[in-house]
């Protein structure tokens, strides 16, 4: 009863529990050199570009919004997001300034090679020491 009363007594407090107030370093507007910026993109690395665009577009319902290739680097980005793609420019330096105006979309890196690769084990998924990556929840 004791746990039910603490936490009665914390959710009643003064300044809602999410206020800057109750969580220092919490700031109520950015910094002026960084105003109006976004989250832009987060990168995952991929082993097969085929497996991956079909689970981010079939089961994710995600679009891909820019692809880019390095064949200098052998490697290729996938820009994933919940934009209509059909609104992209059509013009492909256009697209690319477009995809990198929409915000938290994901970026998927491919290697090339990865998907056909015996010796490849895979990327470090984050949920094993080290810790690192911890989960994106989708609903
Ligand atoms: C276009 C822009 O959104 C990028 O993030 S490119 C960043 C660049 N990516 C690569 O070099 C991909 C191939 C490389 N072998 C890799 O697996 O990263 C880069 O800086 N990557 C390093 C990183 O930590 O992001
Ligand atoms: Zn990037």
């Amino acid at each position: 009863m004791q746990e039910l009363n603490r936490f009665r007594l914390f959710s009643m407090a003064s300044e809602p529990k999410d206020s800057p107030a109750n969580n220092p370093g919490l700031q109520a507007t950015p910094d002026e050199a960084t105003k109006g910026y976004f989250m832009q993109q987060t990168m995952f690395r991929i082993k097969d570009p085929k497996l991956s665009l079909d689970f981010y577009s079939r089961v994710l319902g995600m679009s891909l919004l820019k692809r880019l290739d390095f064949p200098e680097m052998k490697f290729s980005l996938y820009f994933l997001g919940y934009e209509d793609p059909a609104s992209a420019p059509s013009n492909a330096v256009d697209r690319t300034v477009w995809t990198f105006s929409q915000k938290a979309t994901i970026e998927l890196t491919h290697n090339w090679g990865t998907e056909s690769d015996p010796e490849f084990k895979g990327y470090h998924n984050g949920n094993s020491e080290p810790r690192g990556f911890g989960h994106w929840n989708h609903c």
